[in-house]
């Protein structure tokens, strides 16, 4: 069983934000299937959501919307009750930042450099400089996440662990108020996976991820959502949500969940 520590009481989340997903579908303009099925939620702010479904259920499409790369064709996808299309793309960077499986293709920028493209949004006008306040910004969020020793290095020569950590800060650099995260263990080994989570468990903001792991989402996540063909199969605590019955129906497996014998903790095991 993964042990991730528990969300410490001494986090601020003065910074975090309220989201709130209301009847919020979506279908590609090239395809008449409903591809995301009218889905609505709320998050208060510091809770952290896992968004788990079996390939293809429309979590990356769902997550998409949350940080304004789609349109919803209904509803609206609203931080601290703003609609997100309503303010401008530069205002909606300054609020949401995410963490996707793709990677910055240009591996001879260094980590610095990429930490810095985070403060994009926040710099006036046209202007290239960076100011006192961002350069203070980028150097706190590399100590924060242990980074300050890498900052000259090419990006391309870190490892995979590494690198998820400085797609990390470079998110956080941005000073959002909602972190939205692609799959953020994957490809990871098991260190570099517990590392990552513990990293998200701390952050003192709202945060919607998707994750693949059943029993990773239920150490790391307050909320879950499991998705199946664009619906919501459940949403709330993974107590509630992370049934026997849910779990085979969504993955079309059959799942039982046991409680570990050194700790007693819940466990879900799955069989064909
Ligand atoms: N732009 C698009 N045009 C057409 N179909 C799309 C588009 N984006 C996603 N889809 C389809 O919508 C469905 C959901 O895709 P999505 O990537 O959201 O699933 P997922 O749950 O993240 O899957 P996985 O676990 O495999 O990453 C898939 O069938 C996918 O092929």
């Amino acid at each position: 069983m993964l042990k991730i520590p528990s969300k410490t009481s001494s986090v601020s989340i003065e910074s975090a934000a309220t989201l709130s997903v209301e009847n919020v579908s979506w279908s590609s303009a090239k395809s008449e299937r409903m591809i995301l099925s009218p889905i609505s939620f709320s998050l208060e702010p510091g809770r952290i959501l896992g968004v788990t479904g079996p390939n293809g259920a429309g979590k990356s499409t769902l997550l998409r919307l949350l940080y304004r790369y789609h349109m919803p064709n209904t509803g609206s996808v609203k931080i601290n009750g703003v609609d997100i299309w309503s303010i401008p793309a530069r205002e909606a960077a300054r609020t949401v930042a995410a963490v996707l499986q793709e990677q910055p293709t240009d591996f001879a920028l260094t980590v610095h450099e990429i930490v810095s493209l985070g403060r994009i949004p926040h710099r006036k006008g046209f202007s290239a400089a960076h100011g006192a306040h961002d350069t203070n910004i980028v150097l706190n969020t590399l100590d924060r996440l242990e980074l300050s020793h890498f900052a000259n290095r090419q990006f391309g020569t870190l490892s995979g662990g590494e690198r998820q950590r400085v797609m990390v800060a470079r998110a956080l650099a941005q000073e959002p108020k909602l972190m939205v995260l692609d799959e953020p263990t994957n490809h990871l080994d098991i260190r570099h996976q517990l590392e990552v989570l513990e990293l998200i468990r701390d952050l003192p903001l709202t945060i919607v991820t998707s994750l693949h792991d059943l029993n990773m989402a239920t150490s790391v996540c307050d909320d879950v959502l499991i998705l199946k063909d664009g619906r919501s199969l459940g949403f709330g605590t993974p107590e509630t949500v992370f049934s026997e019955e849910t779990i085979s129906n969504a993955f079309r497996v059959t799942a039982k969940r046991d409680r570990l014998v050194s700790s007693n903790a819940k466990h879900l095991s799955f069989n064909l």
